[in-house]
């Protein structure tokens, strides 16, 4: 991830533009996700899943909005009826007016409340969906690995992943609450101002509107691409800082802040810069919809003018007229503002259009992964076999940059006969163990691992031991989800026992509490290995490949380990630079870094 994230985004490899604009691709994304959101059409339908189905808070979320709009309907009529009432003098009337008045009022602010509390559940189902989905694509075997180590693809995937989808759903509720019955109500008012001022009336409205809809796609264009970039540079700034977080000690011993805070500023300054491109972009654009919005009270008077001029209304008296032109000039308004309301959600169109590209752009990478490895499976990644051997079969590897590790390697690592693999660094020691562990496929051959009676049975610990956020319990039944049915207190402090971590008992409330992070800064790098080990020792797998996970110990507790472990029959397959354990092994294999290697007995 870090070298992904190290690049500015200049230099990453740009996608072609028409991969953020509001084209084809926008919307064969869009209905990508909606895919994701409501599955099949018989989805909703099917009791399972209805809980789950946004289609139902969508339909009240309709149902809501269409009754509201009735009341605004009525409210937009309650002026007419005052004119009326008022030239009137009719005091009978103007009291009975007042209840009817007073409740549609209080309906519409009810309704509209409702409109907003129904849409922010719809929205926030949408994000759990969206991201459910993505959790369920992204963080599986091997996935997340290949995109963030190998291709590189998409800049920022957790960032999509937890902001961009976030985002991604207010936008869309933004635009849902204001457009959801623009639709109907375009057809209801439409009729409506038809039968007042005839063809012309809708005539015109619908010129200036589509006049409207070219000038602000155009405008929207270069802002949705903005919109992405500006999204990649917001990924690369928190990136930024979560580094400085995770390292600030190495920063603090190196007196690397000087050089850190000018890195910070010029994360940030890419990021303002593009900020600052769309605020430029989006001012023709404010402005033209600010224009279209007041012409549009202006256009609506014309159009009531067209009856009154011509004599439709000659017949009625000055208060009589007065009503009429306040409800005309409703309804024709209204028209015009379903249409402005359409025509100014273009700013939000934009940035909706950019999260739609950053999230549609991460499942179609992850595609492209999951495709690669369905290609490679049939013969280049691991398999399994009846023998209790690890094999490898004239295996040739090389690392993703085409370095080559080894070429034609034939092994075996037969259970009961540990193997140490040294050579010097960059040799590609723990590249052979991405290899078995089946994240890099191998160039030729094949590699072969007993069939795993239990999950654990293979059990990789790496230099940099993986602490999880959670409990004690936790980090020694981890990968389990459940620790307290797997292991007792009394097993507990046995275990920490066996690798030197009892004091750790007095520093925590109890084996239960979670600590989040703070896991890496309550131990050292050597305790921190003592942990994993401690996992290695409750699980007991058969085979357990050590990639350097001894380097932060001191010897003594090196070689104690290492006892524990040959004492609990595990076959090691180990990875290091030290004299001291080749003891622990039955053969050695020398890497020479050029592709040779040797086997040798101890
Ligand atoms: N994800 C990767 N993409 C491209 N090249 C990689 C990747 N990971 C490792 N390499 C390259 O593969 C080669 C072997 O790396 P590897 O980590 O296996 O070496 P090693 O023998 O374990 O080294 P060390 O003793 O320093 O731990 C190195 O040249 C390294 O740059």
């Amino acid at each position: 991830m870090a070298r992904a994230l190290s690049n500015s985004s200049e230099e990453q490899e740009k996608p072609t533009h028409s991969n953020y604009q509001l084209d084809m691709s926008f919307l064969i994304r869009c209905q990508r996700l909606l895919g994701c959101l409501v599955g099949s059409p018989w989805y909703a339908w099917d009791s399972a899943s209805r809980r789950q189905s946004v289609v139902w808070i969508y339909v009240l979320f309709l149902l809501i909005a269409s009754g509201t709009e009735v009341l605004v309907y009525h409210v937009g009529l309650i002026p007419s009826h005052f004119y009326t009432i008022l030239t009137a003098k009719d005091i009978g009337a103007f009291r009975a007016y007042m209840i009817p008045c007073l409740l549609i009022v209080l309906g519409v602010a009810g309704g509209k409340a409702l409109v907003n509390f129904t849409g922010s559940l719809l929205s926030l189902k949408i994000r759990r969906l969206l991201t459910h989905h993505l959790h369920q694509r992204y963080i599986q075997s091997k996935t997340m690995y290949s995109l963030l180590l190998e291709h590189e693809q998409v800049d920022n995937p957790d960032q999509r992943i937890t902001q961009d989808i976030d985002k991604l759903t207010e936008t869309l509720f933004m635009i849902m609450e204001k457009l959801v019955m623009a639709p109907v109500l375009v057809v209801i008012y439409t009729w409506q101002c038809w039968s007042v001022a005839g063809f012309l009336g809708p005539f015109l409205i619908y010129t200036y509107f589509i006049l409207g809809s070219i000038i602000s796609r155009r405008l929207i264009q270069p802002i949705v691409r903005s919109v992405f970039y500006k999204e990649l540079e917001e990924g690369n700034f928190r990136f930024l800082h979560v580094r400085l977080r995770q390292f600030a000690e190495s920063i603090a011993f190196s007196q690397g802040e000087t050089e850190e805070k000018e890195r910070a500023n010029s994360g940030l300054n890419s990021l303002l810069a593009l900020q600052r491109s769309i605020i430029n972009k989006q001012l023709p654009l404010h402005l033209m919809n600010q224009s279209f919005s007041y012409f549009g009270s202006i256009l609506s008077y014309l159009i009531v003018a067209i009856p009154v001029f011509t004599g439709a209304f000659d017949g009625a008296d000055a208060g009589e007229l007065s009503g009429i032109i306040s409800k005309h000039s409703f309804v024709s308004m209204y028209l015009i503002f379903q249409f402005t309301t359409i025509i100014e959600q273009s700013d939000k169109v934009s940035a909706l259009a950019g999260y739609v590209a950053r999230v549609g752009e991460l499942l179609e990478a992850i595609d492209a992964v999951d495709q690669e490895r369905q290609f490679k499976q049939v013969s280049l990644l691991v398999n399994h076999h009846d023998e209790p051997t690890i094999l490898f079969d004239n295996v040739t590897l090389l690392s993703p940059r085409d370095k080559l590790i080894v070429t034609d390697l034939n092994l075996q690592v037969q259970q009961g006969t540990s193997i140490v693999i040294t050579g010097p660094n960059g040799a590609g020691k723990s590249s052979l163990l991405r290899a078995m562990a089946g994240l890099w496929a191998c160039a030729r051959g094949q590699i072969k691992l007993p069939k795993l009676t239990h999950g654990r049975d293979l059990i990789f610990l790496p230099q940099v031991p993986y602490l999880t956020q959670g409990s004690l319990r936790d980090q020694l039944t981890y990968p389990s989800l459940d620790s307290t049915a797997t292991l007792t207190d009394h097993e507990v402090r046995s275990l920490l026992e066996k690798v030197k971590l009892s004091h750790l008992e007095r520093s925590i409330a109890s084996f239960d509490t979670p600590y989040g992070l703070e896991w890496n800064k309550m131990l050292s790098p050597g305790e921190q290995q003592r942990l994993v080990f401690a996992r290695l020792l409750f699980w007991q797998p058969t085979f357990a490949v050590l990639d350097e996970a001894t380097s932060a110990m001191d010897e003594a507790t090196e070689l104690h380990l290492y006892q524990l472990v040959r004492a609990s029959g595990i076959t090691m397959i180990s990875v290091s630079h030290h004299a001291n354990l080749m003891p622990f092994h039955q053969q050695q294999l020398v890497l020479d870094g050029h592709g040779r290697y040797q086997v040798i007995d101890i």
